[in-house]
């Protein structure tokens, strides 16, 4: 492959009867990535999900898969993709290992290899103990190991999950979180979720999508960064509001502040820094400089949730 890109996304729209589900978006994703699509219900996660894994077609733009268009070379796609879509088509009626076989033979594996990966993924996936068991009584949980087991058995090099934790209890959510960090130490991995912990636990970059827009792709960690810009200053100091109101005044890096009483003498003041810089040192010294005495002294840190709010209404800043 030319480039180090498993996914090559460039101006991909959708467009179903009269709606438009995905809109001229375009985005890469590197090999040995884990990149999280973040979105609310109906922001086009599926649909692009569904594109990139040969299911349906799109109305424009392309996109190439570890080189190959997942529209004119659609095999070659899928040998190197492992899909679970969201609402994993499992055959409840067969029992596991018989299915996994199934699902490899389906995809083309001879029949002693077959044998050694179901081996392996029953391995990988912890399926061990219930691997004679009929799909349709298992748990949830163990269904949704199931579809990643079918995912995987084809030793695909990109592996897509369409909202894998969907459902489960707070127990199966992490054990299945923790399978996709372990795999993406040796694939490159692409989930959906409107789950913002989820990104922020497993993913190295986050593609913020809502109304069929990337409105930002990151890491969970520079959009935050990105987002302190601006964040403000909170200290509660006892000192009398006239001499607080002063010192804020002549303080050029203050850009904007208020002041509030709280209890006592204390004085609560939230400071709008110029150009987001961090003015907690500054604020300190000057503080202790006149002997008042401080009892907080905080930076709000935006939550990966904050920016997801803050993205998704681009309009808010306009309207106020
Ligand atoms: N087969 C279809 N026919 C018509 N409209 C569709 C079809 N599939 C999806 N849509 C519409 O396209 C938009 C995007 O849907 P999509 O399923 O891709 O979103 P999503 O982000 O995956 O949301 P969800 O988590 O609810 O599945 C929605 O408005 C949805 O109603």
């Amino acid at each position: 492959m030319e480039n180090g890109f498993m996914i090559e996304v460039s101006n991909l729209t959708k467009r179903y009867a009269g709606h438009t589900a995905v809109s001229n978006i375009s985005f890469t994703v590197g090999r040995g990535e884990i990149v999280g699509l973040l979105g609310t219900n109906g922001a086009g996660k599926s649909t692009t999900m569904r594109i990139l894994s040969c299911y349906m077609p799109a109305t424009a733009g392309t996109v190439r898969v570890a080189g190959y268009d997942v529209f004119t070379q659609a095999d070659e796609v899928r040998r190197r993709i492992g899909y679970m879509p969201e609402n994993n088509p499992l055959h409840p009626e067969m029992r596991v290992r018989e299915y996994l076989k199934f699902r490899a033979r389906i995809k083309g594996l001879g029949r002693r290899q077959c044998r050694e990966r179901v081996d392996t993924v029953i391995d990988q996936c912890s399926l061990g103990d219930v691997s004679r068991k009929i799909i349709g009584h298992l748990s949830k949980g163990y269904r949704q190991r199931v579809g990643l087991a079918d995912a995987l058995v084809h030793e695909p090099e990109l592996i897509i999950l369409d909202e894998p934790t969907i459902g489960l209890d707070p127990n199966q959510i992490r054990s299945v979180r923790q399978l996709i960090k372990d795999l993406g130490r040796t694939h490159t991995v692409l989930i959906s979720t409107h789950i913002l912990p989820e990104v922020e636990m497993t993913c190295n970059r986050v593609l913020i999508l809502h109304g069929g827009k990337i409105l930002a792709a990151d890491s969970p960690e520079n959009l935050q960064k990105l987002m302190s810009k601006g964040s403000q200053v909170i200290t509660e100091v006892a000192a009398p509001a006239g001499e607080l109101r002063g010192l804020w005044d002549q303080l050029p890096e203050v850009e904007h502040f208020d002041i509030s009483p709280v209890d006592g003498e204390f004085q609560r003041c939230a400071l709008t820094p110029r150009d987001g810089i961090d003015i907690r040192p500054q604020v300190f010294a000057l503080i202790k400089e006149r002997g008042w005495s401080m009892r907080e002294l905080t930076r709000n840190k935006f939550s990966l949730e904050d920016i997801y709010v803050r993205v998704t209404r681009p309009n808010e800043e306009e309207e106020s």
